[in-house]
């Protein structure tokens, strides 16, 4: 991922922002409970890492926001990032528009937030570029309507979450590196969650207890067990991986990830990667990458 951000005036009223939009994995995930309107209720800690997609805003005054993406597909009213400026753009001047260019890196489904990080980089670049300057908070708000994992995103720090991920603690946890796997399979989060076998009644655990633990010995997806009985690649996948270093799955799946104690063994383990999956190696970073972006714009 590109780490420099611009800002450039190519013109009187153009400014154009180019920013990150980081992944994330559920170092673990715990479901505790179920809400009145059936979303479960989560304990998850959310690590944010330093690889990602990029997307280019190009302000303008013609009132008009459009998408374009390296992947055709997502250049639909549908994404997530046409529905934050949109969410957005009764706050600005009514001749706000842009032209945003996503380059789509991310695996998409598979846990990893991209989605959701993309809305969360919208939100910030267009209260910049469309002069709204709403706090981070109000930002999270309107993210969390979007999707459960966008306030993470709009914050920006790697954080203990509880909620449906909304309820957000900043954690400073030691940053590994990691080797992330995604097997070509497509898991339905809507399948996983309204499936009977579901693990729900997973003990409330504190922050306190998050500190004294690790992925080792400690941390587990309630997800997983599930996933890798419904969806046999993502087992075989798991198998491979393991063999290497601990390993997980993120989220609802069906991405993996595998924790090294160095780049060097995790770009070993990224060349020997099983035809049928994606692979990329990250670290793990208590700050988004996306914060640092927004402070050079300045
Ligand atoms: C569980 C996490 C952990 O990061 O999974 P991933 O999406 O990352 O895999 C997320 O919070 C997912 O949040 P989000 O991505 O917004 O969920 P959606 O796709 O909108 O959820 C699809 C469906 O799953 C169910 N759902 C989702 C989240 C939740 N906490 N409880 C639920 O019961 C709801 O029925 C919802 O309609
Ligand atoms: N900008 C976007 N990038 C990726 N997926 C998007 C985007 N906007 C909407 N979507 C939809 O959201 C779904 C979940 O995307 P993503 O955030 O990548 O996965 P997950 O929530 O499993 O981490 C995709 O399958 C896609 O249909």
């Amino acid at each position: 991922m590109s780490s420099l951000p611009s800002i450039s005036n190519n013109q009187q009223h153009s400014k154009t922002l180019t920013l990150p939009a980081p992944a994330k994995l559920n170092l673990f995930l715990h479901i505790t409970g179920r809400r009145a309107d059936g979303y479960h209720l989560l304990q998850t800690l959310f690590q944010i890492l330093d690889v990602g997609d990029e997307i280019q805003f190009s302000a303008n005054q013609t009132g008009v926001i459009q998408l374009s993406c390296n992947d055709p597909n997502l250049e639909g009213n549908d994404n997530l990032i046409y529905r934050a400026a949109l969410a957005l753009k009764p706050l600005a001047a009514a001749s706000a528009g842009v032209d945003i260019f996503l380059q789509k890196n991310l695996p998409m489904g598979g846990g990893l937030g991209g989605g959701s990080s993309d809305a969360a980089t919208t939100l910030h670049a267009l209260n910049k570029l469309w002069s709204i300057n709403l706090p981070v908070a109000e930002l999270a708000a309107i993210g969390l309507k979007l999707g459960a994992d966008v306030p993470l995103f709009v914050e920006g720090y790697t954080a203990f979450a509880e909620g449906v991920g909304e309820k957000l603690q900043p954690m400073a946890i030691p940053e590994k590196t990691y080797l992330v796997v995604t097997p070509a399979c497509h898991v339905s989060t809507a399948e996983v969650f309204t499936h009977p076998d579901l693990i729900r009644n997973s003990p409330v655990i504190s922050a306190a207890d998050v500190l004294n633990s690790d992925l080792h010995k400690d941390w587990r997806n309630d997800c997983q067990s599930l996933v890798v009985r419904l969806y046999p690649l993502v087992a075989i996948t798991l198998q491979w991986l393991v063999e290497y270093a601990p390993s997980r799955m993120t989220g609802t799946g069906a991405s993996l990830f595998a924790e090294f104690p160095d780049e060097i063994s995790a770009r070993r383990a990224l060349a020997d990667l099983p035809a049928n999956c994606r692979g990329f190696v990250a670290r793990g970073v208590n700050r988004s990458p996306l914060l640092a972006a927004l402070e050079h714009a300045e």
